[in-house]
């Protein structure tokens, strides 16, 4: 049984997985990380390895404490993965954008794989079907959009997401929910048309905090998984012990 923590920059998400099933899942802020887990051990003893990935402020250093009683692994660029990084600055690639590449190349094998995570940020990236990470994109994720709005100007207020009703917004809030939640899913409609013009066929994983309420907007039919990133994290851990 092993538990995996996914540290982003807004949240922490965790889950408790018994090969790979996930047992239960879990959402916190970064000030109860230590608190979170020692509770979710004391509901799961028999986890005997954590496995972390972590693109937030947290270091390996705030896991120290648990060294103790289980097997901690914080990944890093050093660690096998499943693909051939072809990014031109590997190092400064996410782990978290390398974990989604690692679940994904696992999970499909020898096909072109798209995999979309809209999260604090969007990111795009793209592995082909010969394991070749070739990159993607990144950009603003829908709250840092509203949010962005609101502290660089003087007279846009903070709102919280909403279905616009019309792509004509005749109000401040409504002008801003069109240009948030519209410009938001043509970013990606866009971006997935721009991929199917370089590459016929691939497969688009859809996961993030954003993911279900995109998925049912977008032009194109995607299968969404919110909880892939965990997934993938507990495959790529796998992984990596059979191909150390
Ligand atoms: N309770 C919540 N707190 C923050 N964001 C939320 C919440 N519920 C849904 N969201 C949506 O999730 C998005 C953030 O996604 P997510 O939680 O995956 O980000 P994250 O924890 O920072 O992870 P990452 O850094 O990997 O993107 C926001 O754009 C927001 O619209
Ligand atoms: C883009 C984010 C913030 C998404 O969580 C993360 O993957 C990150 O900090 N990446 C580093 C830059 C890069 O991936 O090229
Ligand atoms: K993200």
């Amino acid at each position: 049984m092993i538990l995996t923590v996914d540290i982003g920059n807004t949240r922490i998400k965790a889950a408790v997985f018994e090969g790979n099933n996930a047992l239960e899942n879990f959402v916190f802020e970064k000030n109860e990380l230590e608190k979170k887990i020692e509770k979710i051990l004391k509901k799961f003893p028999d986890c005997s390895d954590l496995v972390v990935a972590s693109v937030g402020s947290i270091e390996k250093q705030a896991f120290l404490t648990f060294e103790n009683r289980l097997k901690v692994h914080f990944f890093t660029h050093e660690d096998v993965f499943p693909f051939h990084n072809k990014y031109a600055t590997p190092k400064t690639l996410g782990i978290d954008r390398m974990i989604l590449a690692g679940g994904a190349t696992l999970q499909f094998p020898k096909q072109n794989r798209l995999v979309i995570d809209a999260g604090t940020c969007i990111t795009y990236d793209f592995i082909d079907e010969n394991d070749n990470y070739l990159g993607g994109a990144i950009s603003p994720g829908l709250r840092l959009r509203y949010e962005s709005l609101h502290n660089f100007t003087a007279r846009l207020p903070l709102l919280t997401l909403e279905a616009p009703d019309n792509y004509v917004g005749n109000s401040t809030p409504q002008a801003i929910h069109s240009g948030v939640v519209n410009g938001f899913v043509y970013e990606i409609d866009g971006f997935i048309d721009e991929y199917r013009k370089q590459f016929s066929n691939f497969i688009i994983i859809l996961t993030g905090g954003d993911a279900e309420f995109l998925a049912k907007r977008l032009k194109n039919t995607i299968f969404a998984n919110s909880n892939f990133l965990l997934e993938s994290l507990s495959q790529t851990y796998q992984y990596k012990i059979d191909n150390d």
